[in-house]
């Protein structure tokens, strides 16, 4: 099970960052990945506050590029999901083609594709919550181009495992594979995931050129498919005192940012809406993880419920809240963090938006 890293680790892993080795090695599983996605995910560092502290520790904009460039897909990624609107389920730019159906290969909710870099993947992603990117490229080719599943049921299924889990990264990119956000399909054969995996596997249903790839038949393993059908298991609420606070902050599954209104005298709760946990489901990992994040902010209360439902305690309240595309709370709305705040609004691609972004940063940094 992944570990919650204390603040303290934490910020030492960010300032240990190399992000020259990182840059050369990010695409190989024994990568120099940074595994901070889920203290991103869940807002506990932002992506801001993670190149200010890149710039603190004196690497340069050559050095530290690339690094912020995979970070600028993430705020990418959100500006989609703030333009497209709190569901994100409608194709962004083509509808998907080649499906054959709407739910997930059975091979891949058991890990036994065959393939043994992917199967390990997987179990990985069950064991820890965490998948690397690469491998949630492959993962989703297999599902949805080969395999020729819908993108969206798998998504949620990975999304459903992930400590990380954010649906704006996740359905962009999982668009972004199957050709529905992007000009062309995601492939990867057996050899790039041999080179990139450490694996020495032939004679795959991978085990193909890439021209042959885009009109295979599903392979027998992929044939057989399953709905992704499961239910989050909220934790109850802790104690609520009806109160006369007159302000209360409302954390949630993505903002548990320790640092909000730090040391001010305010209420604080941790809402869990069944509603929105319904649609979107988490594993008990990722339940813990959150409950483990949220109970190192000092005084925060857990309030499973509906927002109407919470409102009844703190009827004279005013309530804080960060922008967030799934928010549909009443009171003070804050902005959350970005690389670069004044770039937003919809960008078709990802690319146009980095040339913004990356010129804001490096008119900041005088390169
Ligand atoms: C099919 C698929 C599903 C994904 N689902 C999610 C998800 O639910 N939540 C999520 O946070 N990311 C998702 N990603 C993006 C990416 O895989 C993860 O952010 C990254 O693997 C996290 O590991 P890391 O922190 O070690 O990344 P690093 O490589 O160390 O990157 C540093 C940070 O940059 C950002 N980043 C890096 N690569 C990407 C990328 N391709 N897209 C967006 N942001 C990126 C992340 O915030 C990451 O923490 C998905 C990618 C794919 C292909």
């Amino acid at each position: 099970m992944f570990a919650v890293l204390p603040y303290a680790e934490l910020l030492s892993c960010i300032d240990n960052i190399d992000p020259v080795a990182y840059a050369r090695t990010r695409n190989y599983q024994t990568g120099s990945v940074t595994r901070l996605s889920p203290y991103i995910s869940r807002g506990v560092v932002s992506t801001r506050f993670i190149f200010d502290r890149l710039r603190a520790a004196g690497h340069t904009w050559k050095e530290m590029e690339k690094l912020v460039q995979e970070l600028a897909w993430r705020d990418y990624f959100q500006r989609v999901w703030q333009v497209r609107g709190p569901s994100l389920v409608e194709e962004l730019k083509h509808p998907q083609q080649h499906i054959v159906h709407g739910e997930i290969p059975v091979a891949v909710v058991n890990a036994v594709t065959g393939i043994q870099a992917i199967d390990e993947g997987i179990f990985g992603l069950y064991r820890e919550g965490y998948m690397h990117n690469h491998m949630r490229m492959y993962v989703a080719s297999v599902c949805c181009n080969i395999g020729r599943a819908h993108w969206l049921q798998p998504a949620r299924w990975m999304y459903y495992h992930l400590l990380d889990a954010d649906w704006g990264s996740n359905a962009c990119s999982w668009q972004w594979v199957c050709g529905a956000f992007s000009n062309k399909r995601y492939f990867a054969n057996q050899e790039n995931i041999n080179r990139f995996f450490g694996t020495a596997q032939q004679h795959t249903f991978l085990d193909l050129p890439y021209e042959a790839m885009e009109h295979i038949p599903v392979p027998d393993v992929l044939s057989r498919s399953t709905p992704f059908m499961v239910d989050a298991l909220l934790p109850a609420s802790d104690e609520i005192a009806s109160a006369h606070s007159e302000k209360v902050l409302l954390y949630n599954w993505y903002n548990l940012d320790p640092f909000w209104h730090k040391d001010e005298p305010c209420t604080r709760i941790l809402l869990l809406e069944p509603e929105i946990f319904g649609r979107y489901p988490i594993a008990p990992h990722s339940v813990a993880f959150m409950l483990q994040l949220a109970r190192a902010i000092p005084g925060l209360r857990v309030f499973t419920g509906s927002f109407a439902e919470l409102k009844q305690y703190f009827p004279h309240a005013r309530f804080y809240y960060k922008e967030h595309p799934w928010n549909h709370y009443d009171g003070c709305e804050e902005p959350r963090d970005w690389l670069a705040p004044g770039v937003n609004g919809w960008y078709p691609g990802f690319f146009p938006y980095w040339t913004k972004v990356s010129a804001v940063l490096q008119k900041e940094l005088n390169v």
